[in-house]
Formats: structure tokens, C-alpha cells, sequence
């Protein structure tokens, strides 16, 4: 017989993390040991649930800490929630190595989007990116999301960049003078645009010209159902995965 992958949620009163509660309660092969959220002692928490994966949705403040509280308590990580960089990605590194030399191999895999549709968009627009003179990103969301612009913007902003720096393809041309809000947010050279509109979840829309052609890459979550599949093959397979995973593409094998 085999047993159960016991996981913890953190963020779990929230938008997503009601969600996975709800994911993981209906999924014969998890059982949900803990549901923690702001004002709870995560450490403790942690300790007390005896959870094999700890699955985090909670703010990009205090997310890294929850990772590293996790690490230090043996478990497994999947993290759903944005604002991570070289830095704090490096230091979890840092963190699991340090945990591997002890003798404890665990896996954390930081994905921006669980979603299957966004993770095929960004996919797509790296591999088209080096045909195309011009590449710009836009991502539209609910306006009560904190950061912008979003995780998975970013993630496709440095995924076009580096298949173009890779190919050898100059810069996308622009004779805007430097200082113009409306250009949007240079992600490694790639113009990133956020939209905040009510009724809206999570989209994202990849536009890429050439001189009398464009393609557009577009893919839109219109219910939080939609990156379920991805949280819950995350959990499956992170034990499995030793070290830092960025991005659900290497778990799809999509690179
Ligand atoms: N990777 C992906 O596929 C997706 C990622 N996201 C990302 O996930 C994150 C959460 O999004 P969403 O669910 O919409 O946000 P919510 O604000 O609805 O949920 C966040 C939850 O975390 C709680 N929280 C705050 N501080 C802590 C803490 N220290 N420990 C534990 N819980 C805490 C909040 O409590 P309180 O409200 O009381 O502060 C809230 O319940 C965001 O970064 C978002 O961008 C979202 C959708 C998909
Ligand atoms: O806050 C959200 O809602 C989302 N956040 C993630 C992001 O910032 O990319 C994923 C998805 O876009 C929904």
C-alpha cells in the first residue's frame, strides 16, 4: 500500500490557498495535516503538523521565511508566491546544500504560474522570441494583487531575453528618450506592461512584430481552478526533485 504525501498550507485563508485546501482534500493520495495563515507561529506550525510538503501562497514579504522555515523543519517546499530574485533564490540554494551536507536532500520549487496555459504561453514566446525585431509583455490581473507586474511576466520577460541573448538578436528597437512611465518596466530589456482591472484574474498577453506580421501569445486563467493540476503535480513531485526547481516547465518538461 502506499502512503499518503502529508502537506501543509500556508496562506490558506487566502484566494489561492483556500484553493489548495480544498485541491488537496479532494486528492486520495494528500492529506491536508495543516491550514496556517498570517498571525500563526509558522515554525511551530510546521513542526506540529508533521507535513512531508509545505505548499506556500501567502505575500511576497515573508515568503522567503516561510521557505527557509520549512527547510530547517525537513520539508519539501512548493511555492506559488511572487517576488523572489537572484538574491533570495540564492540564498535557498544556499540553504539546501547546506541541509544536503547534513544528510537531508530536500526539493523546493519556486513556480510563478501553475497554470498549464501560462506555462505553454511562456514556453512559446521563448522559443519564437529570437524570429521577431520586437518583443513586449502584458499582464492583466484583479486589482487586489499586490505586486506588479506579475511573477509570470517577469518570468516570461527573462526567458525571451536570454533565447534572444542566446541567438544573437539585437535589442528591440525603440526611439522612446529615457524617462517614460507609459514604456513599462524593463525586465533584462523586455518591456513589461501591467493592467489592474476588476472582473479580470490572470492573464498574459506576448506580443511579438516583425516588419508586416505579428504574433500574438495569449492565455487567460478566468478561475483560480486552473493552476490546481499544476500545485498538486508540484507536491507529487518535488520530494522527488533534490535542490531549487524554478519553474513548472521543468517539472511539464517543457525546456
Ligand atoms: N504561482 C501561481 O500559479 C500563482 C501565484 N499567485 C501568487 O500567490 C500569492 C498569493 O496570492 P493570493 O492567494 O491571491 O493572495 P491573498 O492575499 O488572497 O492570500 C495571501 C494569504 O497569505 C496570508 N499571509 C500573510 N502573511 C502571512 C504569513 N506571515 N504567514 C502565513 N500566511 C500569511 C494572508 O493573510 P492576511 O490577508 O490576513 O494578510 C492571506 O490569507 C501572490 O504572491 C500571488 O501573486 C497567485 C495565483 C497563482
Ligand atoms: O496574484 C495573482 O493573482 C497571480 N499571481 C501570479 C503572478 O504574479 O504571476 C500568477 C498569476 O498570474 C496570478
Amino acid at each position: 500500500m502506499t502512503s499518503t504525501i502529508k502537506v501543509a498550507v500556508l496562506g490558506a485563508a487566502g484566494r489561492m490557498g483556500t484553493n489548495v485546501c480544498a485541491a488537496v482534500e479532494g486528492a486520495a493520495d494528500l492529506e491536508l495535516v495543516a491550514r496556517l495563515d498570517a498571525g500563526d507561529d509558522i515554525a511551530a506550525g510546521l513542526a506540529a503538523s508533521g507535513a512531508d510538503v509545505v505548499v506556500d501562497f501567502t505575500v511576497p514579504s515573508v515568503t522567503e521565511a516561510n521557505v527557509h522555515a520549512a527547510i530547517d523543519a525537513g520539508m519539501h517546499v512548493v511555492v506559488g508566491t511572487t517576488g523572489w530574485d537572484d538574491d533570495s533564490r540564492g540564498r535557498v540554494t544556499d540553504h539546501l546544500a547546506r541541509r544536503a551536507a547534513e544528510g537531508v536532500a530536500l526539493g523546493v520549487l519556486i513556480a510563478p504560474n501553475f497554470g498549464l496555459s501560462a506555462v505553454l504561453a511562456m514556453t512559446f514566446a521563448a522559443k519564437a522570441a529570437r524570429y521577431f525585431e520586437s518583443v513586449e509583455v502584458v499582464e492583466l490581473h484583479h486589482p487586489d494583487k499586490v505586486d506588479a507586474p506579475s511573477g509570470t511576466a517577469r518570468h516570461t520577460a527573462r526567458a525571451i531575453a536570454a533565447a534572444r541573448a542566446e541567438a544573437g538578436v539585437a535589442p528591440s528597437p525603440d526611439a522612446t528618450e529615457d524617462g517614460w512611465e507609459a514604456r513599462g518596466m524593463d525586465v533584462d530589456g523586455v518591456r513589461v506592461h501591467a493592467v489592474r482591472l476588476r472582473g479580470l484574474v490572470a492573464h498574459e498577453e506576448i506580443l511579438l512584430g516583425n516588419v508586416g506580421e505579428q504574433l500574438s501569445i495569449r492565455q487567460d486563467s478566468f478561475d483560480r481552478m486552473s493552476f490546481m493540476p499544476g500545485v498538486l503535480l508540484g507536491v507529487r513531485e518535488v520530494g522527488g526533485r533534490p535542490g531549487l526547481t524554478v519553474g513548472l516547465e521543468h517539472v511539464l518538461d517543457l525546456s
